[in-house]
């Protein structure tokens, strides 16, 4: 992934970070856990991780190198093509190509990127009917192959937490992000390497995907060796996650969280940039159909009490984010006030 080149955004147009601290953060942060989703005790362990940390990492998932290597190789083919060409799949609205704006609403960060929706009926295409779309047919079997490998990865997740939280049926969760209308998106992140920061203190880092929590169920992610990724502790601490290019990292979304009663709690995540070496992530949202509803499964809830959030639909929930900035408490609108 050397040869990857944009022209720098400049560096004003990005806000700075405090670094994480040096050390890793915090001395209570023992790592990040890692779950072979096959072994014995798997359930278990998804919800503990969950519980801790909102975060961890899926190994021996099964899906083949091959199809992780490919999609890497056809996004460094696609952000290394001349400017003025990646330019007619953008800008992002929020689908397409976007460089340096994230969202509708002024976030910024030393990124570009591809954001697609991958529902199964679009499968094939790639995007929602007028959305642009790379035209690299290359690309979007590369995007097909991986999409249809990672949600099974973010199904067996949601299985591993129902079971894990004595939920019935064991597809209760994962049924709701596997149908066929199932709203999944993913985006395909390029840092370039940031040699301003070499010009800022210690203590400061340019932001490449400022800080948030993710609205879906589950995200799955995956990326190259670079590191950059930081994650927010409960205790408002954030710690980097040292990069592991053969597992994919799962995030705890807002609707797990709410769909979880607030047992599971979606977490703050971040990316900072690398003052060397280029960073590709890609990363699946696992989102439900627009009209499910999200709201606390019925096990998880006393008897009589009520959920800790209002009722919503996905797609109401969906409309309320894409109004929001990156760094909103997108769920605080609906939590139940005493
Ligand atoms: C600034 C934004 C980007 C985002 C839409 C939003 O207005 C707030 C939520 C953001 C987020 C985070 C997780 C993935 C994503 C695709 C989503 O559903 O909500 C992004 C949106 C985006 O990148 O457009
Ligand atoms: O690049 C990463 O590791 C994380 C990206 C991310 O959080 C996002 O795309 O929403």
């Amino acid at each position: 992934m050397g040869v990857l080149a944009i022209k720098p955004p400049a560096l004003d147009q990005i806000s700075l970070v405090r670094s994480a601290e040096p050390g890793g953060g915090s001395s209570s942060f023992p790592g990040v856990p890692a779950v072979d989703l096959s072994g014995p005790g798997a359930a278990a362990a998804v919800v503990d991780a969950c519980e801790r940390f909102g975060f961890f990492k899926v190994v021996n998932h099964g899906v083949p190198a091959r199809v992780v290597d490919r999609l890497e190789a056809e996004a460094a083919s696609f952000f290394a093509r001349p400017q003025a060409e990646k330019d007619v799949s953008g800008p992002a609205d929020p689908l397409g190509y976007g460089s340096k704006r994230i969202g509708r609403n002024g976030d910024t960060g030393w990124l570009e990127y591809l954001l697609l929706a991958v529902d199964h009926h679009q499968a094939a295409a790639v995007s929602k009917a007028g959305s642009p779309v790379p035209s690299s047919s290359l690309l979007r079997e590369a995007v097909s192959e991986y999409v249809g490998a990672v949600r099974g990865v973010a199904a067996r997740v949601l299985e591993a937490v129902a079971e894990g939280l004595g939920v019935a049926p064991r597809d209760a969760l994962s049924g709701m992000v596997s149908g066929a209308a199932s709203d999944g998106v993913l985006r395909v992140n390029h840092y370039p390497p940031c040699p301003l920061l070499q010009r800022l203190p210690d203590s400061c880092s340019v932001t490449g995907f400022g800080e948030h929590t993710d609205p879906q169920l589950v995200s799955v992610l995956r990326s190259n060796g670079t590191p950059g990724l930081q994650l927010a502790l409960r205790d408002g601490r954030w710690v980097p996650v040292p990069p592991d290019r053969d597992a994919f990292f799962v995030i705890v979304g807002d609707s797990l969280e709410v769909l979880t009663n607030g047992r599971l709690k979606s977490v703050r995540h971040r990316v900072v940039a690398n003052s060397l070496k280029p960073r590709v992530s890609m990363i699946y949202f696992a989102g439900p159909a627009p009209e499910q509803r999200i709201a606390p499964l019925p096990e998880l809830l006393g008897h009589g009490e009520q959920g800790v959030y209002r009722e919503f639909t996905w797609g109401d929930y969906k409309k309320a984010a894409y109004r929001s900035r990156l760094g909103d408490n997108r769920l605080d609108p609906f939590r139940r006030r005493a």
